[in-house]
């Protein structure tokens, strides 16, 4: 599995913000966002791009194109949410397909709620978007949920991944990509990320912490 940890200046000055508890949820989505979109600049790296004709002032010109329908923007409810404008800023004409999970916090299983995928999803490349990639199983649900509706490219974006998702993962789905600001320590005895960033959800939308 591809696994690009994004270490940038910025990026981690930012990622210092998230980490800090005094950050409110206001301050919180706009970093989240910032770096948000910092990830999609790399995983986008590679985008396929077609070419197009477009009068200049100085005449006709060759230039490139991205296709945004040939992607989907995939947040998984409700962290994922904070995530969305800071990607959607650079595709902007991307389909969204939401995909509701919620982690059960004494079995940390997730259990799904909703979904609402776009249509094609066997042509178009999925960029998964979460800040957090703790034990996995979201993820790992996830992409099975995009493979079984025919997606067979894909790449994540997570915040903050621990070791132990990471390995799960890779298990689960090997040939994906992931793209990352950090990954920390370790998980701790309930399952959240050392040190991470506390419930990202909850710091989003200042709902109070589980
Ligand atoms: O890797 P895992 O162990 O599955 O944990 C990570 C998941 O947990 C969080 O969501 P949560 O279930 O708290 O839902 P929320 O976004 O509604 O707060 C997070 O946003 C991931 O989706
Ligand atoms: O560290 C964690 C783990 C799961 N969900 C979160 O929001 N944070
Ligand atoms: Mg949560």
């Amino acid at each position: 599995m591809k696994i690009v940890e994004v270490d940038h200046p910025l990026v981690r000055h930012k990622l210092g913000k998230l980490r800090d508890i005094s950050t409110d949820p206001v301050h919180f989505r706009q970093f989240a966002g910032e770096i948000a979109a910092l990830l999609a600049f790399e995983a986008t790296r590679d985008l396929p791009t077609q070419a197009i004709r477009v009068d200049t002032w100085a005449g006709p010109l060759q230039v490139d194109h991205v296709r945004g329908e040939d992607l989907t923007l995939v947040p998984i409810l409700r962290a994922g949410l904070g995530f969305l404008p800071g990607v959607q800023a650079l595709l902007p004409a991307a389909p969204v397909s939401v995909v509701g999970l919620r982690r059960n916090e004494a079995t940390h299983q997730p259990e799904g709620y909703y979904q609402r995928l776009a249509d094609r999803m066997e042509q178009r490349t999925a960029l998964l978007i979460d800040p957090m990639l703790a034990t996995g199983g979201s993820a790992i649900a996830a992409i099975q949920l995009l493979k079984n509706a025919g997606c067979r490219r894909i790449k994540c974006i997570f915040l903050v991944a621990a070791p132990e998702g990471l390995r799960a993962l890779e298990a689960a789905h090997p040939e994906i990509e992931v793209y990352v600001a950090a990954i920390d320590e370790r998980l701790d005895e309930n399952a959240y990320i050392h040190p991470g960033l506390g419930d990202a959800g909850d710091r989003l939308f200042g709902t109070p912490v589980d």
